[in-house]
């Protein structure tokens, strides 16, 4: 058996790895073409053969849920139509989503399930849309058996939603990122305008009985200062709409665009400036680890005194404690809050019961508008996705704009079947650690995005070795936890760039293969394909040139090269009613030694690879499916 001996290092491969364009939704690209679909449906290993072979489509379509465990026994979808996915509604959706909903699911809607009653649930489901008010986390995704394959967020924040376990269990995650924005930044408005006018105390009071007009004198809005702290599509809203008012508007975001700033007239300022000038400050970033309890003690200590402070962003990016201390003590006059770090608070919570703090229970979102647009927009997001399509708001999955999609396609199909043959032919299967895949093109290097491609080798690499369903959101994590390191290399070729990649090559470093013809000059075992008139061929096997479509399954043959050799591994196929779709010969020298490669439509029984191994001239054969 031919040694491997790798020359690829880490480190060379490291070097040469591609950097990846990460393409932002600044615009919603078009929806996905029908034609290319994403697996996104996780199944049992043994189903996984069966319906890939039934895929003429670049990517597994996700097939209906089984007929058997589509209707949950307690849920109003018990007329549910065997066949169509289960989708359970966990919170209040607005009628035009669910209409959409039914069209293509059997829709459950159970508001206000109990943990447990969540849990057990979950595994009859394949989607899942929430608002704010279900914590989606790890204890969810793993009642759900691997059924559930896309959680929709009605609304924006996906903090209730355990995004990393998700992805691990490669549940693609989409919100609606949209339709609320205006709704927010209206209540921002509306909270900023009733604070500075204290029209719910004035309210309240009169209702009592009271006629309080020297309590209630309020403080004017033109020319303050309003510090927004996140300048993303809410606080931007905001910004506009404070300006209309004649306030002098800074923002803190450090990931926001200075032209963007500047359009709406908004200075982008440092954290410490927004900090120490402002006399209303409104919060409109998402919460994450960076942005919990921003407002503390020492935020708050910084802050002109008199301060006032809006939130309709999420409870947890306020220390509620310092806020509170801070109201005391005077440092900030007032608060408007719309959220809390727990939902609904206490009811002795310091906060609601403030005097100087005005309270909503996070009704931002809540305009009948916003709700439709929601509903509508999250609909869509989720009946895209478990049609295998691509998101345009997916939360845990690279965004591919539609015009790439379908350029890629017939490269994905490759991409995933060279995996699939690289894999086959490693000698016992599972130690592979280091995977080189090379992309020639004729495109500039950030022209070609590899995303894609790099998620269907690593599932054409795994999914024949292991019983984990790969898909583009969880490729990545997959072949970390499985310490197999993928790095990718580009040859840029002369010529033109209209077709997006001449040749995928992959090389998997430090393993023998049962197929010793397939390890090349360098110690790699390789495989390499091209996409002709659309459909994936094989073009080279460690150092032999062949050229077999992939389609069926394939038999590789090392012999002597010599006359008849075709005819004798034709009759045996023959007589076994095998039918051959491709036969192709890669040699080094004439009547020296040759690869054969055939292309078979059935899956030849054991006994016709024995008698294909008994050819004399034939030194060693593998037998791989596509
Ligand atoms: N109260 C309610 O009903 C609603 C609340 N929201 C909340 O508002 C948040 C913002 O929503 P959108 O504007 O639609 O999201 P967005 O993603 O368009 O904007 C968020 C902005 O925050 C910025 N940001 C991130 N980290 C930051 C940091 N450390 N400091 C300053 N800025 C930072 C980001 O760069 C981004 O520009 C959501 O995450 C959600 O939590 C949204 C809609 C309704
Ligand atoms: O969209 C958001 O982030 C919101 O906070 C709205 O939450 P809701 O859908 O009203 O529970």
């Amino acid at each position: 058996m031919a040694a491997p001996s790798p020359t690829t290092t880490a480190a060379a491969a490291a070097a040469a790895t591609t950097h990846h364009r990460v393409l932002l939704p600044s615009a919603r690209p078009r929806a996905a073409p029908s034609s290319l679909r994403l697996p996104l449906r996780a199944q049992p290993h043994a189903h996984a053969h069966a319906q890939r072979a039934r895929l003429a489509a670049p990517v597994a379509a996700a097939a209906p849920a089984p007929a058997a465990s589509t209707a949950s026994p307690e849920s109003p979808a018990s007329g549910a139509v065997a066949g169509k996915p289960t989708v359970l509604v966990a919170e209040k959706l607005g009628a035009a989503g669910l209409a959409l909903l039914r069209e293509f699911a059997n829709v459950d809607c159970s508001y206000g399930l109990s943990p447990e009653d969540l849990r057990a649930k979950i595994s009859l489901c394949d989607a899942l849309i929430v608002r704010s008010g279900t914590k989606v986390g790890r204890d969810v995704f793993e009642a759900s058996g691997g059924r559930l394959r896309v959680v929709g967020r009605a609304g924006v924040g996906i903090d209730n939603v355990d995004l990393a376990a998700a992805t691990e269990h490669g549940c693609l995650v989409v919100n609606a990122p949209t339709a609320n924005t205006v709704a927010a930044a209206e209540h921002g408005i509306a909270l900023l305008t009733a604070m500075a006018r204290n029209i719910a105390q004035a309210d309240a009071s009169l209702k009592a009985g009271k006629w309080q007009r020297n309590k209630y004198v309020g403080v004017s809005l033109v020319g303050k200062t309003l510090a927004i702290l996140g300048f993303g599509k809410v606080g931007s809203e905001v910004a506009r709409r404070a300006k209309g008012l004649g306030m002098h508007v800074i923002a803190h975001d450090p990931y926001a665009s200075a032209d963007r700033a500047r359009a709406i007239g908004v200075e982008l300022v440092s954290m410490e400036e927004a900090m120490t000038t402002a006399d209303f400050i409104s919060l409109h970033m998402p919460l994450t680890p960076a942005t919990d309890k921003m407002l503390n003690d020492e935020a708050f200590a910084k802050m002109k005194k008199g301060v006032r402070i809006i939130n309709v962003a999420r409870g947890g990016v306020i220390d509620e404690e310092a806020l509170v201390r801070a109201l005391d003590s005077g440092v900030v006059a007032q608060a408007a809050l719309d959220v809390f770090t727990k939902e609904p608070p206490a009811a002795d919570n310091k906060l609601v019961l403030h005097g100087n703090v005005t309270v909503t229970p996070h009704l931002g979102a809540s305009t009948v508008e916003a709700q439709e647009g929601v509903a509508i927009e999250i609909a869509e997001a989720v009946i895209g996705a478990l049609k295998g399509e691509l998101a345009a708001s997916a939360v845990n999955a690279p965004m591919v704009p539609a015009e790439v999609l379908s350029e890629l396609a017939p490269f994905v199909v490759l991409a995933e079947k060279l995996g699939r043959l690289a894999v086959q032919l490693v000698a016992g299967g599972g130690g592979i650690k280091s995977v080189k895949v090379t992309y020639a093109s004729a495109r500039a290097p950030d022209d070609l995005d590899t995303r894609l491609l790099r998620a269907m080798i690593t599932k054409g690499l795994i999914e024949p070795i292991s019983s984990v369903f790969v898909n583009l959101v969880n490729a990545d994590f997959t072949a970390k936890q499985r310490g197999v390191r993928i790095t990718e290399e580009r040859i840029l070729l002369d010529g033109s760039p209209e077709t997006p990649i001449d040749y995928i090559q992959v090389q998997i470093a430090n393993v023998e293969s049962k197929f010793p013809s397939a390890i090349s000059e360098t110690g790699e075992i390789t495989v390499e394909g091209r996409v002709k008139d659309g459909v994936p061929h094989l073009t080279k096997v460690g150092a032999f040139q062949v050229d077999v479509s992939l389609e069926g399954s394939l038999i590789l043959c090392r012999q002597v090269d010599q006359p008849g050799m075709i005819g004798s591994v034709g009759s045996v196929l023959g007589e076994e009613n095998v039918n051959v779709s491709f036969m192709s010969v890669g040699r080094i020298a004439p009547r020296k030694h040759a690869v054969m490669a055939i292309g078979v439509d059935e899956e030849p029984s054991k006994g016709t690879l024995t008698k294909i191994g008994e050819i004399p001239a034939i030194e060693e054969f593998v037998f791989l499916k596509l």
